[in-house]
């Protein structure tokens, strides 16, 4: 047995830094910096060996004594002067070790106390004083005894900055240390910071470092201060570390042990609760799940998908985050409609009938609808184009599509793709994104429970892209029926067979559908409606409509066809109805009211009573169809909102030659504007235009509704025939438009929107209509009965306009276009200014 530090320490005097607070460390007697002078020190020592531990100058240790030799020592020595040296024990295997046994560097101590224990056990309280080193063994001796020579403490200068940052840096060491190991007394730190010698706190911090006591030696040998602090901060910032990755790990350890725990009994209480409350488990879900999905008749493919899919969930963990996904995941396959069809109703005429039902006029678009109908019929099989409904807004695109749905016995259901950007729309989102969801057209399909709805795809002109995708070319595959019996929602995972939708596309303007996606479809026209047909669906649809939505009955109030055509006239210029009906809503409300109120209202309404409610004609504008000012036409445009009258009106004061154009104007028609004003200064001749006036007046073109911008080359016979008519200050002719494109050298050129713009001028009370000549195809395409009382001039060129246009007759109070004879000022011809 060899002598060990005892295991009991004295209470309040105790520094431990020891991983095990059990273990003793040290006790602060005297003053250590007077006891390591080793003042009074024998050359010759005992020597007591100790294992597992190095004394160190000034630290005071407790240590048990067992070998008999030892005992003897120690008790002669502290009968003595009290003196041993201390040495470690480099084989710690040996019971009873001999010089070469140990550590040739130790520490002479003084022996404090003496305690026999009642177990027979001896235990000496020594502390350390100065560093000695074993010269020579002596042999004559019952314990171990050597001649030894010591060490001087070598800290140079206290005051120095090395040493005080060193000293700093130990002792901030030592507290995070201290910091780090919250068993630890509190007043190590206090005690810590009242070591003042540095010397000291070398030793100190060595001896109660929990490092092996190889390390321990080499600090002890290491004679030059600062050299031994910096070794020691070394290996206490490493222990730091040390301590710091454990206290991690036991964190989190701790936490995960915690977060089990919690689970555990949440999920216990879950259970109770749903025993108590008569709720399903994750086991009796997952069989629900399977019950329901018995009847499916899914193809094989979904079958075994779903299997896969369930036995998937009913390995997960209910509380994971994953599991409500995946149940959702799986109630969608079940509430999905697959290969479930609708019975079609093919009976050709009854359909026919109740399209002609909900919608008036549009013949040719039934009749396609219906062509089309009855080759499904015949076929049974759906690989014919799908149809796109074009046309201008509130002309029933909508509404037709679901007549169609109505009488075909198919379920409807809408889906509207304006402003749709993301290709995830329509295709959705990976299963395992937060928060994926099916694309709109499978969700749109579960929506109406059947595998054969009729689809009305909205929009589908307004449908974006941008850096999420094109969701067009999405459409194109759910659009083309060759692969859309096989589609794949990202969602859906499982291929979905789309063959069997109808398909029924929606849109306003041609030009921003894909060409791709525009060649899968076959478009049907539908123009705008003429001031009869309006008035007709007003009778016929809106108005019946309307009471109904307002709660009156026909019993209640009627209208008279003249109140109808005044709301058509003077508060409504579109293509479409829509306007028109949310008037006649106004009108419907206002009676409403009355009737609420019990106040008297009228029965039959007159053109005067709608005039009372509606308030002042919205479109009692200016028509210019008065030609008693020069320079005043009336133009066609088109807009994707169907076609509308524009006005051009020029104008002529003593100036320069600047002309100036206003109005909004885009590039295209501005350049119209300067073409057409060359080509005048290059007729001035024939047209009687003395040349002077070019350069001795200013010329201003204004487009009304100035702020309403104008794009395109279309008004350029129309400025001709303005700028003409101010020039020449000859009449034009009254009530009546024109539209055409013309070039440097007279030529007119056909344009595009020719249907819109003809029911335009109808809606306008426009009598006479210049077009190209090469627009005649247009006009032929067109039902007579919108062509009624309109007369169609057509004009290979500017002559030919100029001859309907401009009659000889001058204006009212001409404008007298006076020249001085001034030779031409500029050779660079007139200024142009637009505003
Ligand atoms: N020929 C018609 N007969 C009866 N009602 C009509 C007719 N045309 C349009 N309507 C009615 O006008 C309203 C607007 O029609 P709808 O919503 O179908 O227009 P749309 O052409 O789809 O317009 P948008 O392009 O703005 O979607 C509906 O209430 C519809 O019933």
């Amino acid at each position: 047995m060899s002598e060990n530090r005892n295991s009991r320490r004295p209470k309040s005097s105790v520094l431990h830094m020891a991983e095990d607070p059990a273990e003793m460390v040290s006790i602060i007697a005297t003053d250590p910096e007077q006891v390591m002078s080793g003042q009074d020190a024998p050359e010759v020592l005992p020597l007591l060996p100790v294992r597992n531990t190095v004394l160190f100058p000034g630290v005071v240790l407790p240590v048990t004594v067992t070998r008999k030799k030892s005992i003897r020592l120690v008790r002669k020595a502290y009968r003595g002067n009290k003196i041993v040296g201390v040495l470690a024990q480099k084989n710690t295997q040996s019971d009873d070790p001999t010089i070469t046994d140990l550590y040739e560097v130790g520490t002479m101590a003084r022996i404090l106390k003496l305690l026999v224990l009642p177990d027979g056990n001896t235990t000496i309280i020594i502390q350390g004083q100065s560093r000695f080193k074993v010269e020579e063994e002596q042999q004559d001796s019952p314990y171990l005894t050597a001649r030894v020579s010591y060490f001087s403490e070598t800290f140079p200068n206290k005051t120095s900055k090395e040493v005080k940052g060193l000293v700093s840096s130990l002792k901030d060491a030592a507290a995070k240390m201290l910091k780090l190991n919250p068993e630890i007394p509190q007043e190590a730190q206090v005690a810590l910071d009242n070591i003042e010698s540095p010397a000291f706190l070398t030793h100190f911090l060595s001896s109660n470092i929990n490092v092996e006591v190889g390390l321990k030696q080499k600090l002890l040998e290491i004679n030059d201060g600062v050299e031994r602090g910096t070794r020691l901060l070394e290996m206490m910032l490493k222990e730091i570390q040390l301590l710091e990755i454990k206290h991690e790990i036991h964190n989190k350890v701790h936490t995960d042990i915690d977060q089990q725990q919690r689970d555990y009994f949440l999920r216990q209480q879950i259970k109770v609760l749903q025993d108590e409350l008569g709720f399903d488990g994750p086991d009796q879900e997952v069989e629900k799940l399977r019950a329901r999905a018995k009847d499916k008749k899914w193809p094989p493919a979904v079958a075994k998908h779903f299997n896969k899919e369930v036995d998937k969930l009913s390995r997960v963990n209910p509380q994971a985050a994953e599991y409500p996904m995946s149940v959702n995941y799986v109630e969608f396959l079940i509430d999905l409609p697959w290969a479930e069809y609708t019975k079609d109703n093919f009976n050709l005429k009854r359909t026919r009938k109740i399209l002609d039902q909900d919608h008036y006029g549009l013949e040719k678009v039934k009749d396609r609808i219906i062509e089309y109908l009855a080759v499904l019929k015949l076929k049974q099989d759906m690989k014919a184009p799908i149809l796109c409904l074009y046309g201008p807004p509130g002309v029933g695109k909508t509404s037709l599509g679901r007549s169609v749905a109505q009488a075909l016995g198919r379920k409807y259901v809408r889906m509207s793709l304006g402003g749709v950007r993301d290709e995830a729309e329509i295709r959705g989102h990976r299963k395992t994104y937060v928060g994926a969801m099916p694309g709109r057209l499978i969700a749109q399909i579960k929506k109406a429970g059947a595998s054969n709805p009729v689809i009305i795809l909205d929009e589908i002109d307004k449908v974006g892209a941008d850096f999420r995708g094109d969701p067009q070319s999405a459409l194109l595959e759910v659009l083309d029926p060759e692969q859309n019996s096989t589609f794949t929602d990202n969602y859906l995972e499982v291929e979905y067979d789309l063959s069997k939708v109808l398909f029924i596309a929606t849109a306003n303007s041609l030009d921003t559908i894909h060409p791709a996606l525009r060649d899968r479809m076959e478009i049907i026209d539908l123009t705008g409606y003429t001031l009869e047909e309006k008035t007709q669906i007003a009778k016929k649809h809106l108005w019946p409509k309307v009471l109904h939505e307002n709660g009156l009955t026909p019993k209640d109030v009627s209208i008279t066809q003249p109140a109808l055509q005044r709301v058509v006239d003077d508060y409504t210029r579109e293509s479409g109805v829509r306007g028109l009906e949310r008037k006649l809503g106004s009108v419907a409300r206002n009676i409403a009211k009355s009737k609420a109120l019990k106040e008297e209202h009228a029965t039959i309404l007159e053109p005067k009573d709608v005039s009372r409610i509606l308030g002042a004609a919205i479109f009692d504008r200016d028509l210019y169809q008065d030609n008693e000012t020069a320079g005043v036409v009336t133009g066609l445009a088109w807009t994707s909102v169907g076609g509308d009258i524009l006005f051009i009106e020029s104008l002529l004061s003593r100036g320069r030659g600047k002309v100036t154009l206003s109005g909004q104007l885009g590039d295209v028609m501005k350049e119209s504007a300067v073409t057409a004003l060359s080509y005048l200064r290059s007729r001035a001749d024939s047209l009687g235009i003395d040349y002077r006036i070019f350069d001795q007046y200013d010329l201003h073109i204004h487009f009304p509704e100035g702020a309403v911008p104008k794009d395109g080359p279309s008004a350029g016979i129309a400025i001709f025939t303005s700028i003409a008519s101010v020039f020449t200050q000859r009449k034009i002719r009254s009530h009546l438009a024109m539209t055409g494109e013309i070039t440097l050298r007279g030529k007119v050129l056909p344009v595009g929107g020719i249907k819109e713009k003809i029911l335009a001028a109808k809606r306008a009370g426009i009598r006479d209509v210049i077009l190209c000549d090469k627009n005649r195809k247009d006009i032929q395409e067109i039902s007579a009965e919108y062509l009624k009382d309109l007369t169609i001039h057509y004009a290979a060129r500017v002559d030919d306009v100029l001859k309907v246009a401009l009659l000889d007759e001058l204006v009212a109070n001409p404008l007298k276009l006076t020249v001085r004879d001034e030779p031409a000022p500029a050779l660079y011809g007139p200024s142009v200014e637009v505003s």
